[in-house]
């Protein structure tokens, strides 16, 4: 992967904390801008917080941004965006926050500010122009759904 071929789209951008660095892709090519806490939280077994970052964002229009959890705080601590993805709009011009949530059943979560605890990632989105009909063309799925084309065991047991 050539790693320095990049169609990045220019996002204006407000530190409302100008001690905390601007957020940052961890390694090139990466999808997610890493979030920072902006103040520290302790959340205990099942508690949520929405956590602030310090930062705003003006995206062009045909952009959102999306919260998404970090896998590492996942699977070590239990901690997840409960929204998940959080969607910021493009006009939104407010602090972006990070609601947590704390799934572990016993440990509490300690998080120190500065601490990366989400990742943004900018999308292109469509805005849809609804057109009602009666009824809707025909498709080879149909209406089936939840399971409808076979779970993994009727797909012959393999893993
Ligand atoms: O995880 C999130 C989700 C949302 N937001 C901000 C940006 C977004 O543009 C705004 C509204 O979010 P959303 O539309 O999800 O919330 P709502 O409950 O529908 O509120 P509203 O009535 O303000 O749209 O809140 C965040 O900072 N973090
Ligand atoms: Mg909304």
């Amino acid at each position: 992967m050539d790693e320095t071929a990049h169609d990045g789209v220019e996002v204006l951008v407000h530190r409302l904390d100008r001690e905390l660095p601007l957020p940052r892709y961890a390694q090139p090519g990466d999808a997610g801008l890493d979030l920072l806490a902006r103040e520290a939280v302790e959340l205990a077994p099942g508690e949520r917080h929405a956590v602030p970052t310090g930062l705003a964002i003006a995206l062009p229009l045909g952009f959102a941004a999306f919260v998404h959890p970090r896998s590492g705080l996942a699977a070590r601590h239990g901690l997840t965006v409960l929204n998940t993805p959080g969607t910021v709009d493009a006009g939104y011009r407010g602090e972006i926050k990070v609601i947590l949530v704390n799934t572990d059943r016993s440990a509490p979560v300690r998080l120190e500010r500065g601490d990366r605890i989400a990742q943004l990632v900018i999308q292109r989105v469509c805005t849809a122009d609804l057109v009602e009909v009666e009824q809707l063309p025909g498709s080879a799925r149909g209406s089936g759904g939840f399971g409808s084309t076979g779970g993994a065991a009727a797909m012959g047991g393999q893993h």
